[in-house]
């Protein structure tokens, strides 16, 4: 075949041009990324040899080999594993297939400082991609297993990439770099040799290292899990992770454990210290790897923890699994059930411990990351609820950091019953919201939600202890119950007198633009403010089932007015003069207006509101 020209998608070709002006200062991940993709080509081919043992055709122990030209400045790193045909090479080496990655791309063209980079990177991981760090061309040379036909695929990185076909007498993939200038390090065996044991020396595979006639074995092979904890450095543990998980950050816990009895198996897992790009993308599966007896079975089992413990990385190695355990297989299989039982009971253990340490930001940061996905457990996992409402940590009107939720039960007022929330999308807007105006002038607590998992688990959970939690944008949140404290009844602003003859006025005006129209409790300083009845549905709830196309038309909803406010009582002494007030209800449709726009809305018809608004201004200019 002659030769084929492609255009390297969009985003890779922008994640090439800041790639390849290193802002990366270890250059060194490239080789351990490399190797971790040279790995997981081997661990995947030994798999599918399991039920097809012609792939193995040629034979051969599968192995890495990093292979050094001085003459010709190159680094080749090989492989033995599954190979790529075209299709693999087109699809895997020039795309990003990961989504989420034109936001990664767009936010690292965006970041100022070199640092701010190498954090997105690090939530990133840019994979093969790091090639283009230390060389200005790289050579890919790929058969894949099973097929005759080999492959070569060459890029300098700048937008385009070549395809031809070649000679491979053996299957797997050779990649090689031609070294930028000023980067001759890496072909110092040496150097590499430091930079495998420091990185990949617990690849559970050989890796070996050619110059010229000199050839070395240079990892241990031995896999890291098998080891006892105490023979393992916390460094090898952070290097494991990262090849392992294809990370860049250090973790921020890990955990490993053997499991003695009825059955045995092997955990190594490790929770990020940074959020992923691709945490809430719908698509992004659970990607702990599954071991059998030390060899690689899949990393692409929903089986073996949760969707909502989706941020674990690392593996699980199972003495008592079937090596030839099909995808159906494992899907059914009660051994995996009990192992995600007792996998999940470790981790939320873990958690607890950490919760409690003295110095609380380390924790608080994990739940900034994580704490968001572990939610999506309070409603999807009854059995785990309790222990996760431990862990939840929430933004609150009590205090600027998170609390717990044993922090708000034991500040709950006297009298109070429920424990009051609002949810919305922004922090800012919902602490200065209407809606909470009396708690806050009454001393009780309000929580306040922004993650959209809240509005479905707190129907789930319901309660917390013998609280339940109680929406503050239903018109039910009852604050007369709970005893004042004593600097605001003393503030208390009088009511204006003739209310009654303004809500029926506001009614009649109204009709079926709202549900009713009350008197406040709640409102202190605002005008009035929409809720919801206190059956009803939540109204952030709405809104948001609204944005998600799952309901049509927004429920009429309750209005209350503040009687102790200037504008509700002088409207409420022209309610009381003979006539039919055309310009009291004009202020009566900018009042429901106001009311939906602090609640982030807009006014059910802006050209009215507008010419309302400007005929108002008109006579006090
Ligand atoms: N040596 C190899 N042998 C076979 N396939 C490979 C090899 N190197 C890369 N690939 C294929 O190319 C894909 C892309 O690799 P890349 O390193 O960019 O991303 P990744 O390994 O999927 O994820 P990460 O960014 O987390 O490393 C791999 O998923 C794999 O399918």
């Amino acid at each position: 075949m002659s030769l084929e020209r492609h255009g390297f998608q969009a985003e890779v070709s922008r994640l090439l041009q800041i790639v390849a002006h290193s802002l990366y200062s270890d250059k060194s991940v490239f080789l351990r990324e490399l190797i971790s993709n040279a790995s997981d080509a081997c661990d995947k081919l030994r798999y599918l040899a399991l039920t097809q043992p012609e792939l193995l055709e040629g034979g051969g122990e599968l192995a890495v080999t990093l292979s050094v030209d001085k003459g010709g400045k190159t680094l080749t790193i090989a492989d033995n594993g599954i190979g790529m045909n075209k299709d693999d090479l087109i699809s895997h080496l020039g795309t990003i297939a990961r989504s989420g990655s034109a936001k990664f791309v767009e936010e690292l063209e965006s970041a100022k400082s070199a640092e701010a980079k190498v954090s997105l990177i690090g939530q990133f991981g840019v994979g093969f991609y790091s090639a283009f760090m230390v060389a200005d061309k790289v050579t890919v040379l790929s058969r894949k297993a099973g097929e005759t036909q080999g492959w070569r695929w060459i890029s300098d990185g700048t937008g385009e990439f070549t395809i031809e076909t070649a000679e491979k007498p053996q299957r797997g993939t050779e990649i090689t770099l031609h070294l930028k200038k000023g980067e001759e390090e890496w072909l110092e065996a040496a150097r590499l040799e430091h930079i495998i044991a420091k990185h990949s020396e617990h690849v559970a595979l050989p890796i070996h290292l050619k110059d010229g006639a000199e050839e070395k074995h240079v990892n241990q092979k031995a896999a890291l899990w098998t080891k006892s904890k105490s023979e393992i450095t916390e460094e090898q543990y952070r290097d494991f992770y990262r090849h392992i998980a294809h990370a860049w950050d250090e973790p921020w816990a890990t955990i490993h454990y053997k499991a003695e009895g009825k059955i045995d198996y092997t955990a190594l897992l490790f929770i990020p210290s940074q959020r992923p790009m691709d945490l809430f993308n719908p698509d992004r599966k659970q990607s702990l790897k599954l071991y059998a007896k030390r060899v690689f079975i899949t990393d692409q089992s929903d089986e073996i923890l949760p969707g909502w413990l989706r941020f674990v990385r690392g593996l699980v190695d199972s003495e008592d699994l079937q090596l030839n355990i099909s995808r159906e297989m494992l899907q059914a299989s009660p051994l995996l059930a009990k192992i995600r039982a007792a996998l999940v009971k470790r981790v939320l253990s873990e958690l607890g411990k950490r919760a409690n340490d003295e110095d609380k930001t380390s924790y608080e940061s994990f739940w900034g990351h994580f704490g968001a996905v572990l939610k999506e457990g309070l409603y999807e996992d009854p059995a785990s609820r309790d222990e996760i409402l431990k862990l939840a940590r929430f933004r609150s009107t009590g205090s600027d950091g998170w609390v717990s939720l044993a922090d708000y039960a034991a500040r709950m007022k006297e009298g109070q019953k429920a424990i009051y929330y609002i949810a919305g999308d922004q922090l800012d807007a919902l602490a200065r919201s209407a809606q909470i105006e009396g708690f806050k002038a009454k001393g009780i607590e309000v929580l306040l939600l922004t993650d959209p998992i809240d509005e479905f688990w707190i129907p789930a959970v319901e309660k917390f202890g013998e609280a339940e939690f109680r929406s503050v944008t239903r018109a039910g949140a009852d604050l007369s119950e709970v005893k004042s404290e004593q600097k605001t009844d003393d503030s208390k602003k009088p009511v204006a007198e003739n209310l009654d003859a303004l809500i029926s006025f506001l009614k009649v005006t109204y009709k079926d633009a709202v549900k009713d129209v009350r008197v406040s409790e709640r409102l202190t300083d605002s005008a009035c403010c929409l809720v919801a009845d206190s059956g009803d549905m939540d109204m952030h709830l709405e809104r948001l089932l609204r944005q998600h196309k799952r309901l049509e038309a927004s429920l009429p909803r309750v209005l209350e007015v503040n009687g102790s406010h200037p504008l509700v009582a002088a409207m409420a002494k022209q309610a009381t003069k003979d006539g039919d007030w055309p310009e009291l209800a004009e202020t009566a449709w900018l009042l429901l207006d106001e009311a939906r726009i602090q609640d982030g809305e807009l006014p059910a018809d802006p050209a009215a509101f507008v010419k309302r608004l400007n005929a108002a201004l008109a006579k006090v200019v």
